[in-house]
């Protein structure tokens, strides 16, 4: 394998058995949309942007396709000079406003929806300034552009009324799983450097990113690290079950970080992170057993106890900032890492891949899990993660409101 290179509860069924043509969900309108004429009968669809929304419980996710040729579907639109500025503002800039930031590491170019070469765009703004969103979209005006938007997530049902009435916008909804899935195997087949995993993970001096074959993946486990965790079970391109979650995800890091340091953005709680020791903080079993626990393996390196020093107002008055950030990225990683393990042992399934913005910037995480996979399931577990973390319910509600 080449070192990588990139830029950058209750088990429920479920499944995406639907037959192709299928469009779950869509109000009349929205389905004359989808066979290239709106609802007017004027414009096909192609000479209007096109986007897909994941809106979740914290960050939204916005994906925008731009057609590599307009040339032909241009002359149809009376919206022309709107068009342009819209592509422009959104391509031409990486902020919007004070919170928005496109994501150009991970543009992906000479892409197919449809048929259609273009570019993937990938933007994201917090989901508690969807207000503002709604105004800069009327302000640019596409109100009178786009009659439709694929959206996902929770957010497309908790904001479809603001969307109606703040911008005549109509959402074509897809779920979120759905949607996930079908994002994740088209940016992995069309983006060779997409998987990858960490090699040496507990060696920061030999560690580095492994480009990783995904190109038979199945059975593969997902655990989706968003606001909270869901932990889905792959079995084919349209046969999976989600198959566990957890409240205690990105957002409970982010929520306890900001709480325990007094940290305002998940950029800080992750630099605060990487400076600080957990073991100032955790109680390890070196500090219960004076050494390892021979007998049932447990390395005196261990947590033992997360935040199990913190009884001690002596040790309280000792530890910093940083030592608390990270021993909360510490303790929420391990987590979700023996839940991810408990469910692929369950699914007997070897390969997981960990998604979701939780894995942003955030490499200390990741080779915990990488690390946490291979130590406990004595190597017989691979831990795998995607360049795209986020993105792929956006991508992927996009796709199924263009499938044929
Ligand atoms: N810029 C950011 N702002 C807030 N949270 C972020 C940011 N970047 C990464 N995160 C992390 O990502 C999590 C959200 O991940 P995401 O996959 O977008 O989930 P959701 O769909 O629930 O919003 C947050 O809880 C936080 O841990
Ligand atoms: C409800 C959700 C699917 C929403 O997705 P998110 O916005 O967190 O990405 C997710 O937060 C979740 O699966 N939470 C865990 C619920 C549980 O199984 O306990």
């Amino acid at each position: 394998m080449a070192p990588h290179s990139c830029k950058g509860s209750e088990p429920v069924d479920s499944s995406m058995s639907e037959k192709k043509g299928d469009k779950p969900d869509l109000p009349k309108e929205v389905a004359a949309d989808m066979n290239g004429i709106d609802s007017n009968g004027l414009i096909d669809n192609l000479s209007m942007p096109w986007f897909g929304m994941d809106i979740g419980g914290t960050l939204c996710k916005l994906v925008y396709f731009e057609p590599k040729d307009l040339s032909g579907c241009e002359s149809l639109a009376s919206e022309v000079e709107t068009l342009r500025n819209i592509r422009r503002y959104l391509t031409k800039n990486s902020a919007y406003g004070k919170t928005g930031h496109r994501d150009i590491h991970l543009q992906m170019d000479n892409v197919k929806i449809k048929g259609i070469s273009g570019t993937l765009h990938f933007i994201r703004f917090p989901t508690s300034e969807m207000k503002n969103f709604l105004a800069l979209a009327k302000y640019k005006g596409m109100a009178k552009l786009v009659t439709t938007v694929c959206a996902t997530g929770g957010g497309a049902y908790k904001f479809e009324e603001d969307f109606g009435k703040e911008v005549n916008m109509k959402l074509a909804k897809f779920d979120e799983f759905d949607s996930l899935l079908k994002g994740l195997q088209y940016i992995d087949k069309n983006n060779p450097s997409e998987c990858y995993y960490w090699a040496n993970p507990t060696e920061p001096s030999k560690c580095f990113k492994v480009n990783h074959d995904f190109s038979h993946p199945y059975p593969f486990l997902i655990v989706n690290i968003g606001s909270g965790v869901s932990v889905l079970a792959v079995y084919s391109a349209t046969n999976y079950r989600r198959v566990s979650g957890t409240s205690i995800g990105g957002g409970t890091f982010l929520g306890l970080c900001c709480l325990l340091t007094g940290c305002n953005t998940f950029e800080e709680a992750i630099e605060l992170a990487a400076e600080g020791d957990n073991t100032h903080v955790d109680k390890l079993v070196k500090d219960i057993y004076g050494g390892d626990y021979q007998r049932f393996g447990l390395p005196g390196d261990l947590v033992a106890s997360s935040f199990g020093q913190m009884n001690s107002r002596e040790k309280r008055s000792k530890v910093s900032r940083q030592d608390l950030a990270r021993a909360t990225l510490v303790t929420i990683t391990n987590n979700i890492g023996s839940i991810a393990r408990m469910c692929a042992t369950q699914e007997k399934i070897d390969r997981v891949v960990f998604i979701g913005n939780f894995l942003r910037v955030n490499p200390i995480a990741m080779k915990l899990l990488a690390y946490a996979m291979d130590y406990w399931s004595k190597g017989t577990m691979k831990a795998l993660f995607l360049e795209h973390e986020g993105y792929f319910g956006a991508v992927g509600c996009l796709l199924q409101f263009h499938e044929e």
